[in-house]
């Protein structure tokens, strides 16, 4: 975002761009559109590879429009592209940290200069709005400096440490922490720029080397970010780009003994597979998972409901509801709950709903048909179980008529033990409960498996209270711009605690380089 100097792109500034971002980005839209269809190779060692099977990849808010022609890869792909990033390793890992540095950071300014076609192609590909989408790429861009920056300011992880209280000795100690070896990166169809791109960075400028396997919905955007760093420089094996389904590609990635670690953001089914699977090698390699959500925002009474009213609806629905931070449960008190939903209703029928690509529009279509049956299904059973506010059907005509378009859902009156207050739907779909105190609404927000993100509305003190209990790993009080979405790194570093994440430690943080590294004490003596 450099030509915008005074104006720094996040998902929380994102709401009121300058118009020259809107000019670059039709300008960017006129030209993709012009190169659509085309067929994308996968790269192995340097090397465009091509395999005997392909796939589609459809725009979903018109599924007659093919995007690309992507390569199926099979478990052949997958042990081509671990011998490469193996062979790869003694050198990446060997060469300066500094220079390692260097190359990433310029992968980052490419990914800048960039960032409207990369934008473009994101919203075409996953149904974001254009800012969402171009926040994508920018974030991007700032988790591969972030890494960078992390590496220079912790000395690349090179540390002194206390001298051996030895007689006629000099004994010096040095921690350094050293790459595993060949990393591979898994990312999810809904933040395909980011969560490639940010656990491909770390483990890059650690000194490994990596394999990269995208959504199959979203293998271009993966593309894109595998040229910036292939036109950086980095040499070739380092990082890999391979595409194909999670079922064969990736699983045959994770039974391969030659990988050294991975880093898998998904959903909570695949992710737990992926750590059993992983733990059949020979010994414990590391296993960063990051999972799914199921994001609550709570409302005392001492709220501003208007900032409550307005931060809910867009984590609710930004995105159409697709976001592990999605706010997906509201618990509001009593005293201010007719007042709030009235409110809610009303802004969430005035969200746009239509092509992502229009700078009207706020909500595109939901990623894929089954993410559209879903929808349907849960509207089904919500109108049995519960009353739905607004929203609860498809749209189907006019200009919807291709695409998978879903109405944002508000749902009121649903059981307490009702299922889905428990299970990650991942479609445009908010349920509402009234709760007699801000306790109620503590152990109900606590009462899920996931512990994701979380919003509070209240005073300061409730505030402080909220943070104590809550059990989450990213969480906000009193904001407007999101009241469970809109994380950024070196703001706020993202990851989840309990079944929403396995490590801890959050990306875009101060300890999440850490991760991709193993300590080595370098201890030297001498006689003096
Ligand atoms: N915690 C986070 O940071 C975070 C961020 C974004 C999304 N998510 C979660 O991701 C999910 C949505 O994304 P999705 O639908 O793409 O998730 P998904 O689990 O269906 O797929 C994620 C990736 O795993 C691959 N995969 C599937 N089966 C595999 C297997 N057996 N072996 C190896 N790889 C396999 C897929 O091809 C894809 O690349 C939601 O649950 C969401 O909450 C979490
Ligand atoms: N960075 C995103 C989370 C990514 C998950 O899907 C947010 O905070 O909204």
């Amino acid at each position: 975002m450099a030509a915008e100097s005074t104006f720094k792109l996040t998902y929380a500034t994102m709401f009121n761009p300058p118009e020259e971002l809107h000019h670059k980005f039709e300008a960017a839209l006129a030209q993709v559109r012009a190169n659509l269809g085309k067929e994308h190779a996968m790269i192995i060692d340097g090397q465009d590879v091509y395999a005997d099977e392909k796939f589609e990849d459809r725009n979903p808010a018109n599924t007659d429009q093919v995007l690309g022609i992507f390569q199926k890869g099979n478990a052949g792909h997958a042990q081509r592209a671990l011998a490469a990033a193996r062979k790869a390793f003694p050198m990446w890992s060997r060469m300066k940290w500094q220079d390692r540095v260097a190359l990433v950071r310029k992968a980052a300014d490419l990914i800048d200069q960039r960032i409207y076609e990369m934008g473009v192609v994101v919203a075409m590909e996953v149904g974001k709005n254009r800012m969402e989408a171009l926040g994508d790429v920018a974030e991007t861009a700032d988790l591969f400096r972030y890494a960078c920056d992390r590496m220079e300011a912790s000395n690349g992880f090179i540390t002194e440490m206390g001298r051996d209280p030895l007689v006629g000795f000099e004994s010096t100690n040095l921690s350094v922490l050293r790459p595993y070896g060949v990393w591979v990166v898994i990312s999810p169809f809904n933040f395909p720029c980011a969560l490639t791109g940010g656990p491909t960075a770390a483990a890059l400028v650690t000194g490994n080397t990596v394999v990269i396997k995208p959504a199959t919905d979203t293998p271009w955007t993966s593309r894109l970010i595998a040229e910036c760093l292939r036109d950086a420089g980095i040499p070739d094996g380092v990082f890999n780009y391979v595409t194909g389904p999670g079922s064969t590609l990736g699983q045959a990635l994770i039974d391969s003994p030659e990988v050294d670690g991975i880093t898998f953001t998904g959903s909570y089914d695949v992710g737990m597979k992926i750590f059993r699977d992983f733990a059949q090698g020979r010994w414990v390699r590391p296993t960063i998972l990051e999972l799914g959500g199921k994001n609550p925002a709570i409302v005392s009474r001492n709220a501003d409901l208007e900032d409550a009213a307005v931060g809910i609806v867009r984590s609710a629905f930004g995105l159409q509801g697709q976001k592990c931070s999605a706010c997906s449960r509201v618990y509001i008190e009593e005293p201010v709950y007719d007042q709030l939903v009235q409110r809610l209703v009303e802004l969430t029928e005035k969200l746009t709903i239509g092509d992502p690509t229009d700078r009207k529009v706020y909500l595109g279509p939901v990623v894929n048909r089954s993410s559209y049956k879903d929808y349907q299904q849960f509207c089904e059973e919500l109108s049995q179980h519960g009353k739905i506010l607004t929203g609860g059907r498809v749209l189907t005509e006019g200009e919807y008529a291709k695409g998978y378009f879903c109405t944002p859902t508000l749902v009121v009156d649903l059981p307490a033990e009702h299922h889905l207050w428990k299970q990650e739907m991942f479609v445009p779909i908010t349920t509402i409960a009234a709760v007699r105190n801000l306790e109620e609404a503590m152990q109900r927000a606590n009462d899920v498996q996931y512990g994701l993100t979380a919003g509070f509305y209240g005073s300061p003190e409730e505030a402080e209270w909220f943070f104590d209990h809550i059990q989450a790993g990213v969480t906000y009080a009193n904001r407007p711009q999101g009241a469970t979405t809109g994380a950024w790194p070196g703001y706020q570093p993202f990851g989840g605690w309990k079944g929403s994440g396995s490590s801890g430690k959050n990306a875009g943080g101060v300890h999440y380089l850490q991760l991709y590294m193993h300590e080595q004490i370098q201890t030297r003596v001498r006689r003096i």
